[in-house]
């Protein structure tokens, strides 16, 4: 099993090109199966993930085929298509839920594993299944699988109003691609407003979708008969770059981060510039300067959804306000469990305390190398950043949940002038 080896201590200063974002790159996978002809995305980022679905979706019996030097991935759904997911792959990735609007949509039925909690929480899927299920579809789950199906008669979903108790960002992609090809009108209120779900419309258009209103929280989408190819790019990776501003802010440097969506960071942006660190926005990337920790603030923040502080950053920023001076509160509302990080960084030396959904974080901890387990994605994340600023040598376990969602993390790292590496 994978781990990385940092010795910590070492400023940043170069450059990071920003990959494609891993939950915009997953969505529109999954947007080739409501279409019998090619879709070529381009800057989609090396990730297990994306691997992942690409097993599914062969699985399926689409054709995919990569090329290029830029990410480039062209997907083929023709028919035959085999409906369903099986556990084994949904089980690695909850996105894989991502399939079960377009395969209904496409195919009038699908079979998906219902998938389980995971690290950061129990994460239902009760919403994606209530507004298919007002969409016309019969919903049931049997033998841990989800299986829907359009009643006898029917080849279409039906255009209807949701209302989704909560803003679900996956839940909100589903209903979308979903009804991109049902009979009629579907509204989705309380629809997710993250750049992912607008880059998703935005290919869904190119496809031949009718859609308004993306980016609100209220999406229009009149449905259409057939979709059909269509090119792409993936939107850069905002929680890659938002990783990124906090390792040079915690370590110290400068670094110029191409590609970067500065727009689309405002909340985390914020933050970081109240602690005292400089961010500037360009058209083609975000340059970042930072003194250090030792001369910057920490900050209290709240998860929310997008355009707030994104549930994505919490733990990368709660490294950088264990590094910082002063105390900080840290409060998650999106996940129930999402501090799984803060027994690892407390490991290294950090002042965490945790009550409820506020972790309190006493700030200007000096770090001291050990090793540590990574629990999930943006932890392992986390986890890296302490390790980049701890004196002494930081191991970081279990890191194939980083590989999950970073495209090359420890290489881009390298770039920058850190000591680290990885062990098989
Ligand atoms: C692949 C992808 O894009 N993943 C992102 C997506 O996950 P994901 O789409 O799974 O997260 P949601 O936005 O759906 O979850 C938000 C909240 O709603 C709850 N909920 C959601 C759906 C549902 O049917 N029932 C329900 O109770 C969840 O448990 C959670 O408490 O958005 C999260 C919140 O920004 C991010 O952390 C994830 O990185
Ligand atoms: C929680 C995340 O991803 P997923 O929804 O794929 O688990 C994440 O990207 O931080």
């Amino acid at each position: 099993m994978d781990r990385l080896l940092i010795r910590g201590g070492q400023r940043l200063h170069g450059e990071v090109v920003v990959s494609g974002a891993k939950n915009a790159a997953l969505p529109e996978l999954c947007a080739a199966l409501l279409t019998d002809a090619a879709v070529t995305l381009r800057n989609v980022p090396r990730l297990r993930d994306v691997a992942t679905m690409r097993a599914l979706l062969e699985r399926m019996g689409v054709q995919v085929r990569t090329h290029g030097e830029r990410g480039g991935m062209t997907l083929q759904a023709a028919d035959p298509l085999e409906p369903v997911a099986p556990y084994e792959l949904v089980k690695t990735m909850r996105a894989s839920i991502l399939v079960l609007g377009p395969l209904l949509a496409r195919c009038g039925r699908a079979r998906v594993s219902l998938p389980g909690g995971c690290a950061i929480g129990s994460r239902p899927v009760d919403q994606h299944l209530k507004g298919l299920q007002a969409m016309g579809a019969d919903m049931a789950v049997e033998h841990g699988d989800i299986v829907a199906r359009l009643p006898a008669g029917r080849t279409r979903l039906r255009g209807t109003r949701i209302t989704t108790d909560m803003v679900t960002v996956t839940g909100t992609e589903n209903l979308m691609m979903a009804a991109t090809l049902a009979e009629g009108e579907t509204v989705l209120e309380n629809a997710a407003q993250e750049p992912e779900v607008v880059d998703l419309a935005e290919l869904l258009i190119r496809m031949g979708a009718r859609i308004e209103g993306h980016g609100t929280s209220r999406i229009h989408i009149q449905g259409v008969p057939a979709l059909h190819g269509a090119e792409h790019d993936v939107v850069a990776d905002r929680i890659e770059a938002g990783t990124f501003l906090c390792a040079v802010a915690a370590t110290g440097g400068e670094a110029w981060l191409r590609g970067g969506r500065a727009q689309h960071l405002d909340a985390v942006i914020d933050k970081l510039t109240d602690a005292g660190v400089t961010v500037q926005a360009e058209a083609a990337g975000i340059r970042v300067r930072s003194p250090g920790a030792a001369a910057l603030k920490a900050q209290s923040f709240r998860t929310t959804e997008y355009p707030g502080f994104p549930t994505d950053m919490q733990a990368q920023f709660m490294a950088l306000n264990a590094v910082a001076q002063g105390p900080s509160a840290v409060t998650e509302t999106i996940f129930e469990n999402r501090f799984m990080h803060v027994q690892e960084l407390v490991r290294l030396g950090a002042q965490i305390r945790i009550d409820g959904r506020t972790a309190f974080v006493e700030g200007g901890s000096r770090l001291s190398g050990a090793t540590v387990m990574a629990t999930d994605l943006r932890a392992s994340a986390s986890l890296v950043i302490a390790g980049l600023v701890a004196e002494g040598e930081t191991v970081v376990d279990r890191i194939y949940h980083l590989d999950r969602g970073y495209d090359q993390m420890e290489r881009k790292l390298q770039a920058l002038g850190a000591d680290i590496e990885r062990m098989a």
